[in-house]
């Protein structure tokens, strides 16, 4: 075998080969991998082609600790490099610098770095999250009046109705000594998927009953970012005008064909039937006969960071109506199950909280008359459900970080002087995992401390580090939708039952490391116990 592959070599087209794989090595790594020492930008040798996320790929570390590593050594500079496979990303982790680049300077990084073909992966590629430039800024400003505080209030019906019914099947399944262990990434899978079906594509789904449903192992696949699915959302990232050009999609033609049918079907019934429901999609069908607007009392901040003129209106197609119901299962169904399963952990490993919490739910059923009372106010106005809430998303942000491309020539400049020049298409990332577990910012990082956000805390929070949902006119339109689900989801559990660490619960969690999204090692197990 070996000496058929010599032989080879020695031909014309062997030799021909190894001259094209020199070249390219040369061309690709090494002349890549000098890409910082020439802009005298501090970073760590990348292993070649597969960078300093190497440890990452290999499934050795968690992306969430290969970055902190980083983070902290070059602590001494307001940006450092990265190489994500041989591309290089300059990565900003001093917190007045993000806010320039994501909030003063926006118009330099409009964009993230994925690119899809629209045609191609029509599903992600229309979704408001990989649309760029002035395409962006028209969605991001028809969309905005779908997630204020008035369209919520309408929706959380629809929430507390499935809340109900769901914590009546968990208790369906307890056993004689009242306690049942989960798994909760999985079980807060079966919620959100059932509360995206119903808030974004107007179906009543039980997943909890009916375990196999379409809507789940799709909105599952859909959703995946584990193993090869997240080497390849980066790949899209990182070369995506290589994927384009092997007709790699990120989602199969199955995925996109069954929820497109899902979307226009329930248009259709509903056009023809003339039926209103509270959800997404009636909402996007006024969007699309242009008829969605801010209500009197929303707080207007969802500002898309352009100058104004951009036209408000836009021609929808199917995919357009599809692709936007379905980010909520992107965006929304894993990241609120991540946010879930993390804080179902750290309650049951911090019974004290827990209590504290319970004793503001009770309150508040008792003072509204019952949890069927509950409505979009009173959650938003409990104050420790929400210290909680952001204490988990500070501790296990489910983005580890965020990415941005430069859109226009910018000069960053670190502490002592030296300034390095941005081009258009070069990568940047923020390590938002590491800024929120950053000793400076946030006391005793490890700690689950819900009262460091507290009004009159010892330590007061800079709230601006808080980079969980983002940050500045590109950041999480959908952030309003979460909290509020989560929130309502934790009332109804904790009201009925009381969180514990079981037998197979493991503390501290380590993180699972072939996922980019952070996900317990082994599984996130809690014991359900009802409360008296
Ligand atoms: C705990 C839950 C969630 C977390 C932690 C989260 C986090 C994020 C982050 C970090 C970004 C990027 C922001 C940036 O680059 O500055 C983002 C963008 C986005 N999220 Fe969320 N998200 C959550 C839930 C949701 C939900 C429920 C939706 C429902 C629609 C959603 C829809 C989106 C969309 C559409 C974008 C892209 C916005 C744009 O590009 O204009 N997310 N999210």
């Amino acid at each position: 075998m070996l000496g058929t592959i010599v032989t080879a070599l020695f031909t014309l087209e062997g030799a021909l080969l190894v001259a094209v794989l020199v070249l390219l090595y040369n061309y690709v790594i090494v002349r890549s991998s000098r890409f910082f020492a020439d802009r005298g930008v501090p970073y760590v040798p990348p292993v070649p082609f597969l960078g300093n996320g190497s440890d990452f790929i290999t499934r050795k570390r968690h992306i969430t600790d290969v970055l902190g590593d980083m983070y902290h050594r070059f602590a001494n500079h307001r940006f450092f490099g990265y190489f994500d496979f041989f591309s290089p990303i300059y990565v900003v982790r001093d917190l007045e610098l993000v806010k320039q680049v994501c909030i003063k300077d926006f118009d330099h990084f409009v964009n993230h770095r994925i690119q899809l073909d629209e045609n191609h992966d029509p599903l992600f590629g229309r979704a408001l999250f990989a649309m760029r430039d002035n395409r962006w800024r028209n969605m991001r400003t028809v969309l905005s009046p779908a997630f204020t505080g008035s369209k919520m209030r309408l929706m959380f019906g629809l929430i507390t109705t499935y809340c109900e019914g769901a914590v009546r099947t968990i208790q369906s399944e307890m056993g004689s000594d009242g306690c049942a262990e989960l798994e909760m990434k999985e079980l807060f899978r079966r919620f959100g998927n059932d509360i995206v079906a119903t808030c974004a594509f107007g179906i009543e789904i039980n997943s909890f009953q009916d375990r196999t449903n379409a809507f789940f192992t799709l909105g599952k696949e859909l959703t995946n970012l584990d193993g090869v699915q997240g080497i390849k959302f980066l790949a899209f990232s990182s070369f995506p005008r290589l994927m384009q050009a092997l007709r790699l999609r990120l989602f199969s033609e199955k995925m996109t064909s069954f929820f497109r049918h899902v979307v226009m079907d329930t248009i259709g019934q509903r056009e023809k039937h003339g039926v209103v429901r509270h959800d997404m999609i009636n909402l996007l069908m006024q969007a699309r006969k242009q008829e969605l607007r801010f209500d009197e009392n929303d707080n207007i901040e969802t500002s898309n960071g352009g100058s104004g003129a951009q036209k408000r209106t836009m021609d929808w197609t199917d995919d357009d109506i599809t692709a936007q119901c379905t980010v909520f299962f992107f965006g929304g169904y894993d990241t609120v199950s991540t946010l879930s399963a993390f804080m179902a952990h750290e309650l049951a490993v911090n019974p004290d909280v827990q209590g504290r919490l319970q004793a503001e739910i009770d309150d508040v059923r008792t003072m509204i008359g019952g949890a069927d009372k509950l409505n979009y106010e009173t959650i938003q106005s409990m104050r420790y459900l929400d210290m909680v809430a952001n204490e988990t998303l500070r501790k296990w942000t489910p983005a580890p970080f965020l990415d941005r491309t430069c859109t226009k020539p910018y000069v960053l400049q670190d502490y002592d002087g030296r300034r390095v020049q941005l081009q258009k298409g070069d990568g940047l990332w923020i390590p938002a995992a590491a800024i929120m577990r950053d000793p400076l910012l946030f006391p005793d990082p490890e700690r689950f401390w819900p009262e460091r956000f507290a009004i009159d805390g010892q330590a007061p929070v800079d709230s601006t580090a808080m980079l969980s949902f983002g940050i500045g006119p590109r950041n999480c339109i959908g952030s309003r939708f979460a909290l509020m689900e989560t929130k309502a989801v934790f009332f109804f559990l904790l009201s009925h039952f009381t969180l514990e660490a079981g037998p197979r619960t493991l503390h501290p969690i380590r993180l699972k490391k072939g996922s980019l999204a952070p996900v317990a090692e082994n599984g996130s197990w809690v014991r359900f116990r009802l409360r008296k």
